[in-house]
């Protein structure tokens, strides 16, 4: 009996002036003749790689639908849906529905049904033995056959449904991908396998693949008589696909470092929470090399690191994309992780923060700095979420692993009571953390008015040397600045004198909607209390409003996130050659492409390129910047909502572009923001000139000819921004007019009315 939608389909096919019936003749039609597939140059490449039917478990297969994986080949890849695989899809498309030669006569092939009754479980004992034939004999005798026997109508239905579940089958398209058939051109080549398939399959095939009936069986059963197929029908397509895809290859990204791989390096893994003395440890073994290096997620800190170790004797220079400084005779370098050398030999290495190669947009930094460091010993220093990652990465390696595991030095206590939604409630030593600008300057406007206390606030749009000088203003006992009120750029670096961190909230935008913090965050936020050596070494935690306590408790309980993957990203060399096999491609697009057909390991992700995206687009019609220069544009440090900023950027890369010498070509303001927009000013000019500076270190210097005058002004800027946040007292307003303030969403967190508003009602 044929089945519902075989029947279904049996009734389109019928109709002999649908499109449907021209499709279907032309896909029987296109039948073409070649030699054997072992023929085929890339047969012995390909060949051995061909899954059999007996050794893939469709279990193993039910979660890549988007993201391939042959466990044959240990290899994630991107599907690619490719411009030229497109077109090439656009046009197949076109002669589908015009060719009608060379069709299968359907009623040729059909016979009247066999009166004797065989039931399914039955036929398929009887033709089982097709199951174990050779995929190449079966090809090569499908490929022999001119006429074949009729079937009945049920058997053709079931036949022809069999067939099109093989086109749609995700599992097969995925595993196609490992023959160098792309997700796109799969569907084509399924169907012309189709129609070939119907045209010339014998009886004893039939009747094994109606018994078992359209699904993974037979889409087992037919694939690797479809690769056959495919490698003698498309070897062009193979080939393109093939050379592109591998020109993406972005496997064993140890192998990138072949002299670190030469090394016995020794990793070490200071693994614990905050405040468990990790980076204290680390940086003691730091200071004892002859020469070392130490990799900062942040400038703060590696300017920290910078000063301590300076402080303490150990003559270290500093290294972050925005200023070199080098300090006679160093042997030591405390960098921005971005900005480590994996050219230079050292003999300790620090990368602290190390869970941070787990980040979506960052994470390929941390990534470059483990498998990349030429150093003996490496010092790793963050929570245990990237553990089983870095003992993957160094049995890749071959490194040898220490690990480390320490415990806070004195537990975090929460405070149940919470602030009870006032304000007023605060206390000296107290940290506020708001997710949002505004709110942090609603925040210190409210308890300014109210209470006795004076606020100092960091934030992440503020100069490192603004947040150090809110940082020391804060710490200093001899002053009337006992509170700090600060987004999540508390989380890391600073070691400041908090006696309790108060979450004001514990959502925060993410970009699109508001969205919970993430645990992790929370951690490492409220872990900045009580920190060792500070005035409060006891810390405690709470939250302004007692709703919010218990999603605290539920943060502070759970274990950390045990990451699977760590981010990569690729360096010039790998997206030029990417280039050279889609010539002609704008920049921006190329990046589109190679994230789709870029092919990972399990343990490595891509990292988000909308940042770079962003800037690629925007640079796209400045004409004479080379592929490397647009690269590196890409990762100016910018912030992509502010167009102001974005203009200077563009500004910047069209003179540079034009050769001409590169102006600053922006003022300085005379005093110290009076309101927030001036205030909002300051910050933009100081990301222009922080940009500057960056641009000055990463291109040929001489074209950035004012690097001092850059220099100077933003010294000047960072102090402005500290003497206006001394005396900020004004409510705060938006960067983007267009952003959504929180309350304005309808789902998600809803702040309750701060004390400011509820004085003004
Ligand atoms: N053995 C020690 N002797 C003296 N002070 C120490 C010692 N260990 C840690 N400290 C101090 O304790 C504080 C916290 O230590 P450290 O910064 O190393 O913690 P951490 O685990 O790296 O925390 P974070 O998660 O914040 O990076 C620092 O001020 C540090 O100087
Ligand atoms: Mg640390």
């Amino acid at each position: 009996m044929a089945r519902g939608p075989a029947k279904r389909l049996f009734s389109l096919y019928s109709c002999k002036n649908s499109k449907l019936y021209m499709v279907r003749n032309f896909l029987c039609s296109r039948l073409f003749h070649h030699s054997h597939p072992s023929e085929s140059p890339f047969y012995p490449l390909n060949a051995p790689q061909v899954p059999q039917r007996t050794q893939l478990p469709p279990s193993q297969f039910t979660q890549f639908t988007k993201f391939g994986i042959f466990p044959d080949f240990h290899r994630h890849w991107f599907c690619s849906v490719s411009e030229n695989e497109k077109s090439l899809l656009d046009s197949t498309e076109s002669i589908q529905l015009e060719d009608e030669s060379d069709k299968v006569d359907e009623e040729e092939r059909l016979c009247e049904p066999e009166t004797q009754n065989i039931g399914q479980e039955e036929e398929r004992l009887i033709f089982s033995h097709v199951a174990t034939r050779d995929p190449v004999e079966i090809y090569k005798e499908l490929k022999d056959t001119v006429h074949c026997k009729k079937e009945s109508r049920s058997d053709w239905d079931t036949l022809t449904e069999v067939l099109r579940c093989f086109s749609k089958s995700g599992w097969a398209s995925n595993q196609a991908l490992a023959v160098y058939i792309g997700a796109s051109f799969f569907p084509f080549a399924a169907h012309k396998f189709g129609s070939f398939f119907l045209k010339r399959c014998n009886n004893d095939l039939v009747k094994y693949l109606v018994s078992l009936g359209p699904g993974d069986e037979a889409d087992k059963f037919l694939f690797p008589i479809f690769v056959e197929f495919c490698m003698e029908e498309f070897p062009d397509e193979i080939k393109r696909f093939r050379k592109m895809v591998e020109s993406a290859d972005m496997t064993k990204p140890h192998t990138w470092f072949p002299f670190a791989r030469a090394m016995k390096r020794k990793i070490v893994y200071h693994c614990g929470p905050t405040n468990s003395g990790k980076t204290y440890n680390a940086l003691q073994r730091f200071m004892e090399a002859k020469k070392g290096v130490y990799c900062s997620p942040l400038r703060l800190l590696a300017m920290e690191v910078f000063d301590k170790v300076n402080a303490l004797g150990v003559y270290c220079s500093l290294l972050t994309g925005q200023e070199r400084k080098d300090f006679p005779f160093s042997n030591h370098v405390a960098c921005t992780v971005e900005m480590v050398s994996t050219d230079e030999l050292y003999d300790v290495a620090v990368i602290d923060e190390i869970q941070m190669m787990a980040d979506p947009c960052r994470g390929y930094a941390w990534t470059r700095a483990l498998l990349g460091l030429k150093a003996d010993e490496i010092h790793l220093c963050g929570d245990p979420s990237v553990l089983n990652v870095v003992r993957q990465i160094c049995l890749d390696t071959g490194d040898e692993l220490v690990e480390q595991h320490y415990e806070r030095f004195k537990p975090l206590v929460v405070e149940a009571k919470t602030l009870l939604g006032d304000l007023k409630n605060v206390r000296s030593g107290d940290c506020i953390v708001a997710f949002a600008r505004r709110e942090i300057f609603e925040v210190k406007l409210a308890i300014e008015k109210f209470t006795n206390h004076r606020c100092c606030v960091i934030y992440g749009a503020l100069p490192p040397e603004t947040r150090r000088q809110q940082a020391s203003l804060f710490n200093n006992q001899d002053n009337e600045f006992d509170v700090l009120i600060a987004s999540d750029a508390v989380g890391m670096g600073l070691n400041l004198n908090i006696r309790r961190i108060v979450f004001y909230n514990l959502s925060k935008y993410n970009g699109d909607k508001m969205v919970p913090v993430p645990a992790s965050q929370v951690k490492q936020i409220a872990g900045r209390a009580g920190r060792r050596g500070s005035r409060y070494p006891d810390g405690l935690t709470t939250t302004l409003h007692l709703d919010d306590l218990d999603y605290l408790i539920e943060c502070l309980k759970k274990p950390f996130d045990d990451v699977k993957k760590v981010g990569l990203f690729p360096f010039f060399e790998q997206v030029e050659l990417f280039a050279g096999q889609l010539p002609d491609m704008k920049f921006p697009k190329l990046l589109e492409q190679f994230g789709e057909n870029c092919r990972l390991d399990g343990s490595y992700f891509l990292c988000q390129h909308l940042h770079i995206r962003k800037i690629a687009n925007m640079l796209e019609r400045t004409q004479g910047l080379s592929l490397e220069d647009r690269f590196n544009f890409c990762f100016a440090p910018v912030n992509i909502r502010d167009p102001k900023a974005m203009y200077h950027l563009l500004r910047f890369a069209s003179s540079y572009a034009q050769k001409l010498p590169v102006n600053i070509a922006m003022g300085m303001p005379k005093c110290a923001a009076r309101n927030d927009s001036e205030l909002l000013d300051l910050e933009t000019r100081h990301q222009v000139l922080s940009m500057y500076l960056w641009l000055s270190n990463h291109f040929e210097e001489e074209r950035f000819p004012y690097v001092k005058k850059a220099e100077t002004m933003a010294t000047d800027i960072a102090e402005l921004l500290g003497e206006s946040l001394i005396k900020a007292n004004w409510k705060p307003e938006s960067r983007n007019a267009r952003k959504p303030k929180p309350q304005e969403k309808e789902e998600g967190y809803q702040r309750p009315m701060s004390l400011i508003k509820l004085h003004e009602k």
